[in-house]
């Protein structure tokens, strides 16, 4: 099979090439920059330049594959920059979606499980879990914008596309190259944080994400089904205390209670304003979104794709130790 993949210099982008060509398939990447070579190192796939605005390419790209996987995207947790994220995550998967539908290819797109409803300690969502005012996600420029791509897919099934979307969880792993969510290890790593974020996530390991992003490409069925890849449910304290031992960097102390979390965000968003840009690791949306369980159930997934997690321990231990050999060492690698 020949597989047209978006996003193949990110995380789960990368590991989706390196598995597909591990299995005997040709891959085809959509790139908007001659890429550096060691990204795509191993690996014989082709490169159509473009990007998510470029119809002539993707439609070039789609037309010349057999299956497409959409893992680019722009990830921004803050409340600035809605205009470029929903012309990446929105239109740029309208315009995916569109090509797919045009020359009937399956489309496998990647949303997030920050588009679901929101889990609990008590009760992880899954993706049947209806959204309330209670479990909403915080509606920052990421959440609306890849909400919005869903929605495009969604509509274009009605139209007779033949789509699955996968809703990976918080990955970590090997081959972030820019990097991505390992951008939390390098900060544990490199100096004490005292304070956790008071709430969790669902820690899975990019390349379980990637196997079942493949699995669905054959499994996950043409009607728009919705499979939530996630993993181990564990609370930031848990996760920055277990990234600090295999940093060698102080472990937190506790997570941070409500005045610390206010102060935090009000910080966050003074610097913003004072810098005229706003950080895209601290302010009152991160903040907003770290005090909450971002806690999912992964059944389905697990008993229609196969979709299998790892122990949380292993993928600690790889990604830790390509963060810190890519990333923290004198032959870094830039993205
Ligand atoms: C901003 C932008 C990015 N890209 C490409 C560049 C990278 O190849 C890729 C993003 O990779 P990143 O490592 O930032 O993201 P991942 O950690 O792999 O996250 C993936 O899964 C999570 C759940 C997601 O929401 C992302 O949209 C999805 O790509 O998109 C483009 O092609 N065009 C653009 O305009």
């Amino acid at each position: 099979m020949r597989v047209f993949v978006t996003g193949g210099t990110g995380l789960l982008g990368n590991t989706v090439l390196r598995q597909l060509e591990a299995a005997g398939h040709e891959t085809v990447a959509l790139v908007r920059d001659v890429p550096d070579l060691r990204l795509f190192d191993g690996l014989s796939t082709h490169f159509l330049r473009g990007d998510l605005s470029d119809v002539d390419a993707i439609q070039r790209g789609v037309a010349e594959s057999d299956a497409v996987i959409h893992s680019a995207g722009l990830i921004h947790l803050g409340w600035t920059r809605l205009r470029e994220s929903m012309q990446v995550n929105r239109d740029g998967t309208a315009a995916i979606a569109q090509a797919c539908r045009r020359y009937d290819r399956k489309l496998v797109h990647v949303g997030t499980v920050d588009t679901l409803a929101i889990g609990s300690r008590a009760h992880p969502a899954n993706e049947a879990t209806p959204i309330t005012a209670e479990n909403r996600q915080v509606p920052c420029s990421y959440v609306q914008s890849k909400r919005a791509g869903v929605g495009e897919v969604l509509a274009q099934v009605e139209q007779g596309l033949r789509a699955t979307i996968v809703h990976p969880g918080f990955m970590l792993g090997p081959w972030d190259w820019k990097p991505s969510s390992g951008r939390m290890l390098i900060e544990v790593g490199r100096s004490w944080r005292p304070l956790a974020p008071p709430g969790g996530c669902s820690l899975c390991d990019s390349r379980d994400v990637a196997a079942g992003t493949i699995a669905a490409i054959e499994r996950g069925g043409d009607q728009g089904r919705q499979f939530i890849l996630a993993g181990e449910n564990v609370t930031y304290f848990q996760l920055w205390t277990e990234i600090a031992k295999r940093m060698k960097s102080r472990a937190p102390l506790m997570p941070t209670g409500p005045a610390g979390l206010w102060i935090a965000g009000k910080l966050g968003d003074a610097f913003s304003l004072v810098s005229g840009k706003e950080s895209g690791d601290l302010n009152s949306a991160i903040v907003e979104m770290s005090r909450m369980f971002h806690w999912y159930d992964s059944s389905r997934a697990k008993t229609e794709l196969d979709y299998t997690t790892r122990h949380l321990g292993e993928t600690l231990d790889d990604a830790t130790m390509w963060i810190q050999s890519h990333h923290m060492s004198r032959q870094r690698i830039p993205a």
